[in-house]
């Protein structure tokens, strides 16, 4: 075991084992009731239609906060408030090897738009819409430990 969450062994990898590992930026809005935000992946990018938080990559001279702005306006049209970094979680997926930087955001100006044509959905546990990303499945663990909620935290 390398302690590294596998999500899908049936597909071959890109890379061997020393490839790069991919900066991701991903926000955690959290409302003033608690709930958070989740979105669907848009099509054309890989695991289309699951549910995860917004972000995406960090580009070269970018930090994770900058990157977390950019992207949080590109995709759902909010200007974020202080960003918090949370936890990091590192998923080798077949697609890529990344490296999740999970920053939680509790102010934002300007209304949500799903620029990609994504949806939306403010989510508490336990998570209502599937499948969620295996890559954010850990966050609602995350969020079950914070809240002592019990029980499964999404279907499938
Ligand atoms: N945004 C986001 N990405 C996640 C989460 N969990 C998870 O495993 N990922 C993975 C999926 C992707 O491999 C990677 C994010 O890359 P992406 O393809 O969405 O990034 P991007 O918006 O910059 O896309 P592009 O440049 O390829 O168009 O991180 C999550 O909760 N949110």
């Amino acid at each position: 075991m390398t302690g590294v969450l596998v999500a899908d062994g049936d597909r071959p990898r890109e890379g061997g084992p020393g490839r790069k590992e991919v900066e991701v930026a991903v926000g955690v809005l959290v409302r003033g009731d608690g709930a958070f935000l989740l979105t669907s992946r848009p099509e054309g990018k890989v695991y289309a239609g699951y549910w995860e938080f917004p972000g995406g990559k960090v580009e070269a001279g970018e930090t994770v906060e900058q990157a977390l702005r950019r992207e949080l306006i590109e995709e759902i049209g909010v200007e974020i408030g202080a960003v918090h970094p949370w936890r990091v979680e590192r998923v080798d997926y077949p697609h890529a090897l990344v490296r999740l930087n999970f920053c939680k955001v509790y102010e934002w100006t300007g209304e949500l738009h799903m620029h990609e044509g994504q949806q939306c959905s403010w989510e508490t546990l336990p998570v209502k819409v599937q499948p969620v990303l295996p890559g954010t499945v850990p966050v609602l663990k995350w969020f079950a430990e914070e809240r002592g909620f019990a029980g499964a935290t999404h279907a499938g």
